[in-house]
């Protein structure tokens, strides 16, 4: 019997209240039942939320660098814990251990800036318009967080917003992805061990039912979401209805544009990367190929060779360069665009279908996929397949490929492979996205920078960074008037004209 886990409430493990459970199972293998998790209901919302609501007093009040000693311990147990976590990653989704490795450390990275950043939680001192009045603001945090996320990057992802809003001194009801419940609970652990107090870190597990409880309640001060932009959207419905404090991190379509001289052996380990790491199921990859003319063939040509060199399997195995996709509903979905490409006219070059090694059978493994003859419109350039599909789109000219670029309802990451200084300054700021690279592939951002995306990506906060404390704080106007006297402010207090 594969091992059961609980939610974590108030500093105790705990069944969900509905006595239900869910498994989840390793995608490389599904007759592989990584552990069995509670299936919460509104009830175990409700007592997450209560014990968040009862830690926050003392946790806002714990002076800020003590809060930070604790985010310190919490990033070194995770060093301590890497390949352990790493391992239990790969094993519940799928990607390679070189990037689970990666994950953590995002994690660590995350701590350890949050840390820091609790000793600079700045407000500001302001000249006062009347005599003997001072005027400052402070930073308070905002209450009780909701923190909704993807199945990704499953212990990176969480900590963005878990730390900082921990750190600005909010208490928090944490609602993993319902595919990567065991990573969220080796978190938890990670932050009982570390000593975070009772209650200011909750987890409930469970699937969207449990996300919608969380978004509703009406205890939780603000929500932070990564997820798809379908359920992001609705969840900004929600959170605009009861006009709740919101962030959203959600779908990408991401291009790289390959121009004319362009350094050919760097883009095509950019491509490899962006559009095959992590099989495609990135908010980040690339995912549409933008190349000059002139360089099209020859580049096309090069991927082939390489892609088709790639290795598919267990990415607990060493050598492994793509893991599965995510479960089977991921598998049908990329599938489906193995026919709409052909019928909207675009050209399989190569990949399109399940390996045909009798050893993969037992996962959702996909081969690298490429098409070519892809215009702006059609469904494979539009929408996020969250696979691994590269659609390659030919242009003539600069002007030509950031009008194809831009021409998306996403804007998260970007790039431009050009030696071209001009054209790398003019895409800085001609692409519209929360990134860009120049002469790198479409990924995220380090831990002490701002990563989030526009137009149908984001809705205007970051995750990382120095900007992600202005969701998790409420700035505070403070006057104090030591006059004695009544000093009308707002009134006309300007000195009367010479
Ligand atoms: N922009 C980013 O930083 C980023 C990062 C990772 C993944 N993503 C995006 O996430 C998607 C893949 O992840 P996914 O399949 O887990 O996304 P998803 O939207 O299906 O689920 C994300 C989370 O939302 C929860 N949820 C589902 N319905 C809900 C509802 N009605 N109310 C509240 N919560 C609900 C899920 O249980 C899960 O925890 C892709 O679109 C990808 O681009 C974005
Ligand atoms: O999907 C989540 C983000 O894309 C992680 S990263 O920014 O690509 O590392």
């Amino acid at each position: 019997m594969a091992d059961l886990f609980q939610n974590y409430i108030d500093g105790t493990w705990q069944a969900a209240a509905t006595g239900k459970t869910f498994a989840s199972r390793n995608p490389a293998s599904f007759q592989d039942v990584v552990g069995h998790f509670p299936a919460s209901g509104p009830a175990d919302v409700d007592d997450a939320v209560a014990a968040a609501q009862r830690a926050f007093d003392g946790w806002s009040s714990t002076p800020a660098p003590e809060r930070g000693r604790i985010l310190k311990r919490i990033g070194d147990l995770l060093l301590a814990r890497k390949d352990d976590l790493a391992d239990a990653m790969t094993r519940e989704m799928g990607k390679p251990l070189s990037e689970t490795r990666g994950d953590v450390q995002e994690a660590i990275d995350t701590a350890y800036y949050a840390a820091s950043e609790t000793r600079r939680l700045f407000g500001h001192t302001v000249p006062s318009e009347l005599p003997d009045k001072f005027n400052m603001s402070i930073r308070r945090p905002v209450g009780v967080c909701g923190i909704i996320t993807a199945w990704n990057f499953p212990v990176a992802v969480p900590t963005w917003k878990i730390f900082p809003a921990i750190a600005s001194g909010n208490t928090v009801v944490f609602k993993p992805s319902e595919e990567s419940p065991h990573c969220g609970a080796l978190l938890l652990q990670v932050f009982a061990d570390a000593g975070l107090p009772a209650g200011v870190v909750n987890l409930v597990q469970g699937d969207g039912t449990v996300g919608g409880a969380l978004v509703e309640h009406p205890s939780v001060d603000a929500i932070s979401f990564t997820g798809s932009t379908e359920v992001g959207t609705k969840i900004g419905e929600t959170c605009g209805r009861l006009n709740k404090k919101l962030s959203l991190e959600m779908g990408g379509k991401n291009p790289m544009i390959v121009m004319e001289d362009a350094d050919l052996d760097l883009a095509l380990e950019g491509v490899l990367w962006g559009a095959y790491g992590t099989t495609g199921q990135r908010c980040t990859a690339t995912s549409r190929l933008i190349v000059h003319e002139d360089v099209h063939d020859k580049l096309v040509s090069r991927i082939q060779e390489a892609a088709e060199d790639l290795t598919l399997g267990d990415g607990r195995e060493d050598g492994v360069d793509v893991g599965p996709l995510i479960n089977e509903d991921a598998l049908k979905k990329v599938q489906s665009y193995m026919e709409i490409g052909p019928d909207e006219g675009a050209t399989l070059v190569f990949g399109g279908d399940t390996p045909d090694d009798p050893t993969l059978d037992d996962g959702y493994f996909f081969q690298p996929t490429l098409f070519t003859d892809v215009t702006p419109n059609m469904r494979l350039a539009q929408e996020e397949i969250f696979g691994p599909v590269l659609s390659v789109l030919t242009v003539s000219s600069y002007e030509e490929a950031v009008e194809v670029a831009n021409n998306t309802d996403y804007g998260l990451s970007s790039s431009i492979y050009t030696e071209n200084v001009r054209n790398a300054f003019r895409a800085m700021h001609d692409l519209e996205a929360g990134i860009t690279y120049v002469n790198g592939p479409t990924i995220g951002a380090e831990a002490h920078m701002p990563f989030g995306g526009v137009k149908g990506t984001g809705n205007g906060h970051r995750d990382g960074g120095w900007e992600v404390f202005d969701f998790y704080t409420e700035t505070k106007t403070v006057y104090v008037d030591y006059s004695g006297q009544l000093q009308k402010a707002q009134m006309d207090n300007a000195p009367d004209a010479e």
